[in-house]
């Protein structure tokens, strides 16, 4: 229990004494004892959920001032600008974790699950006790907890932190995605290390331009003042910013071997690929060393420089941590590979953007002998920019093509197809089938035992979204059933 009287001083507003338990921004997640906090958003007004809050058991109301609504229940706290003060109230609220805890942000558009939770498990192999927090949930990286958002509000995220806290973690890794900096969700956060992987067209839908998406990753790096800051020098972004900002601490990760003066490096060369993964060697600034890992894909050795150059800035030993790449192992729905003797491999990955498609096709084609199929689809009610992109993605990248439904939501999946088949030259070449499971199948059964198949854009997720429903779809279930009943002769 908290006394709101000592947490609303910070944001001037004299209360009395009032022991609360915790602030909740959705009135659905409101139970006796809680504070609500009205706020208006992109869509809907917090201040039509007050009396739903106050007979879920609210004790006491929050406002903005913008908000519309009717309500005599007291004590109700009118503040003007509360979104803006909304940071401090709630850190203050759990008394500031990240103060306590070795939080590192992760930014970029693709590669941030991956790499948070590479940093989480090679700081667990070090004995540090760590969780992650983003799309895949927060907590320990074997048992996380569901999240709705990649970054959580600015409420949910200072709870979880004081969650983790009380649970004796140390390292807290987490994704801290562009929507998550510009709606102030992370605002009043203490980076230890802020990392940033890579920047590629996604999100134009909310950002606009690429320009405004560049400049809200930037904020993680300029606006939070982090102990170390983790740039990758090989992406057009970060070597735009290297020649415009000085950072300090500065550790570069990637291929290149142009580190600013000032700066402390991690580079890799001398890469192998094989069907047991990836090995090279490594140049850093801490010494050098060859590594192995059992992922696929470069870029998943950019993902795990990054996240040795991040341990390494922070004191770790580097014979502990190269010692720990090789026990890692992927990370759900990401480059996760399914074999059976007799049988193509299927990998499931969460490739969603042209780029991260590409690069994933690009990766199998290095790591396995036979051809490259390739099950994708697109979301529906986003970025239809992108659809025609993803399709050239994999008609450079892959020997077959089967374009099938992502999450169509309310639009007609078939629509969807006939949008991304539009973006292929030789559309007659691929295979067109709007149910997911009917497209896997297809791959399976037209594929050999030398052959990958990559089934690409949900990853981790267990369901399909199709109009307002949530149906359930598993890519890596499905395909573990289809090896198994296939070996029995029985795929139907
Ligand atoms: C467009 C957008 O970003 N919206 C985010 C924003 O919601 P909002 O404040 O605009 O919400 P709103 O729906 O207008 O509702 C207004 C208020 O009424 C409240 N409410 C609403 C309904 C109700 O029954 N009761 C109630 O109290 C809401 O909790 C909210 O406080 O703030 C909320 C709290 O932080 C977020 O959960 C929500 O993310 C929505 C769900 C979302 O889909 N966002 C996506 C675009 C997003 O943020 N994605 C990134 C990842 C991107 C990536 O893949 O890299 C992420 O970090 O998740
Ligand atoms: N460093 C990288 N560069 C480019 N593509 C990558 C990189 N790492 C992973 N990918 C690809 O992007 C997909 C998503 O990876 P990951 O989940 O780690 O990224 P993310 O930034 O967390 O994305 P999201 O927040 O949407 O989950 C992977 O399945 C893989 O195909």
């Amino acid at each position: 229990m908290r006394d709101l009287k000592d947490i609303l001083k910070y944001i001037e507003i004299d209360a009395p004494s009032q022991l609360v338990k915790h602030l909740r921004l959705d009135s659905r997640e409101v139970t006796p004892g809680d504070v609500f906090v009205a706020i208006k958003g992109h869509t809907l007004d917090g201040g039509q959920f007050i009396n739903k809050a106050i007979e879920n058991g609210a004790i006491a109301i929050i406002a903005d001032r913008l908000c519309e609504f009717e309500s005599s229940f007291e004590p109700l706290y009118l503040v003007s600008e509360l979104d803006k003060k909304l940071p401090e109230l709630a850190s203050r609220f759990y008394s500031q974790p990240s103060q306590t805890l070795d939080l590192i942000g992760v930014t970029g558009t693709n590669g941030k699950s991956t790499t948070t939770a590479m940093i989480a498990h090679l700081a667990q192999f070090c004995s540090t006790e760590s969780a992650i927090i983003g799309t895949l949930g927060y907590g320990h990286p074997d048992n996380l907890i569901p999240l709705i958002n990649t970054t959580p509000s600015t409420v949910d995220l200072q709870h979880i932190l004081s969650d983790l806290n009380s649970q004796h973690k140390k390292l807290i890794a987490m994704e801290v995605s562009s929507h998550g900096l510009v709606q102030q969700r992370v605002a009043k956060c203490q980076f230890k290390a802020a990392v940033f992987t890579n920047l590629s067209r996604d999100h134009l839908d909310y950002h606009g331009d690429m320009a405004s998406y560049g400049d809200a990753k930037l904020m993680l790096f300029r606006d939070f003042e982090p102990q170390v800051v983790v740039l990758n020098q090989d992406d057009f972004q970060a070597e735009q910013w290297l020649e415009k900002y000085d950072f300090n601490n500065l550790i570069c990760y990637g291929r290149k071997n142009l580190a600013p003066k000032n700066a402390r490096y991690v580079y890799f060369s001398d890469v192998e690929y094989s069907s047991e993964g990836i090995s090279a060697q490594l140049s850093t600034s801490w010494g050098d060393i060859s590594i192995k890992s059992p992922l696929f894909g470069e870029f998943n050795l950019y993902n795990l420089t990054a996240a040795l150059a991040t341990l390494l800035g922070l004191g770790y030993p580097l014979e502990q941590l190269v010692a720990g790449c090789a026990q890692l192992q992927p990370v759900a729905g990401r480059m996760q590979a399914f074999s059976q003797a007799g049988m193509p491999t299927c990998v499931v990955d969460y490739a969603h953007t042209p780029d991260a498609l590409a690069l994933a096709l690009q990766a199998l084609q290095l790591h396995v002998p036979g051809g490259v199929s390739c099950v994708f689809g697109c979301g529906g009610d986003r970025d239809k920019g992108k659809r025609a992109l993803m399709a050239q993605a994999a008609e450079q990248n892959a020997n077959k093509i089967i374009i099938t439904s992502d999450n169509p939501r309310s639009e007609n999946p078939d629509d969807i197809i006939a949008d991304v088949a539009g973006g292929l030259t030789h559309p007659q070449n691929a295979h067109l089938e709007a149910d997911r499971a009917a497209a896997i199948r297809f791959a399976i059964e037209n594929a050999t035992a030398d052959d990958v198949i990559l089934i690409a854009g949900k990853g981790h997720e267990d369901y399909q979204i199709i109009g307002d429903k949530r149906i359930d779809f598993c890519d890596r279930r499905y395909v573990q059933e289809q090896l198994k009943k296939a070996v029995r002769g029985i795929t139907q």
